[in-house]
């Protein structure tokens, strides 16, 4: 198995690490091997995307509601994230809360955000680029927001300076978000 699936603070989501093989020449990964990825659980993939930002940019924190729930599966191919997922499933014991991990164009590590979990990321080098599978298609009227620095939940993002998009920027407090997901 060249994918390890390592749960984290908030079990459901999952840093994943793939083997990378070395040689004179440099490296070879599998960043995506369809059997592997259901023996660890995961579900299919049917949307890929990719963003480059600069350094502070902060893209989220977004989910769609359902029927158009989606699950992400993040990697960062150049530069470096803080990537966060913020529980949103109403009976869920880490309902409100948030996990991260640093994920780098240099590593091998993904992170699995399933259905139920707002997610955003802060680019911490210029020039980074993220590249993300997602489980459904985008689906902009059921696209919401949460606010990256709401003070409910209280993400302890490395210290930048930001730059938001106009929606991101106004997005909704942890108090008023709008959503359907149950645990
Ligand atoms: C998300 C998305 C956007 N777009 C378009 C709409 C808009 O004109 C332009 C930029 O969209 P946004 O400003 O929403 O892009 P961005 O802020 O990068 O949105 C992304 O943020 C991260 C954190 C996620 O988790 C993603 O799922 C996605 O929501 O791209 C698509 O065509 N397809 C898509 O799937």
């Amino acid at each position: 198995m060249n994918f390890k699936a390592i749960p984290q603070a908030i079990p459901d989501v999952l840093l994943l690490e793939h083997r990378e093989f070395g040689d004179d020449r440099g490296s070879f990964t599998e960043t995506y091997r369809a059997s592997a990825f259901q023996e660890l659980g995961l579900p299919q993939f049917v949307q890929d995307n990719q963003s480059r930002s600069s350094k502070g940019v902060v893209r989220g924190l977004h989910y769609q509601v359902n029927p158009h729930a989606v699950g992400k599966l993040v990697r960062c191919v150049h530069g470096r994230i803080f990537d966060v997922a913020v529980d949103l499933r109403l009976g869920s014991p880490t309902y409100g809360k948030w996990t991260g991990t640093e994920l780098a164009g240099t590593d091998n590590h993904m992170f699995y955000v399933p259905e139920g979990f707002a997610h955003g990321f802060l680019a911490l080098e210029d020039d980074t680029l993220v590249s993300y599978r997602q489980t459904g298609y985008w689906d902009a009227a059921s696209e919401r927001s949460l606010l990256w620095n709401d003070p409910d939940v209280a993400i302890d993002w490395p210290k930048l300076s930001v730059l938001l998009s106009p929606k991101d920027a106004t997005a909704t407090s942890f108090a008023d978000v709008d959503h359907n997901f149950s645990y």
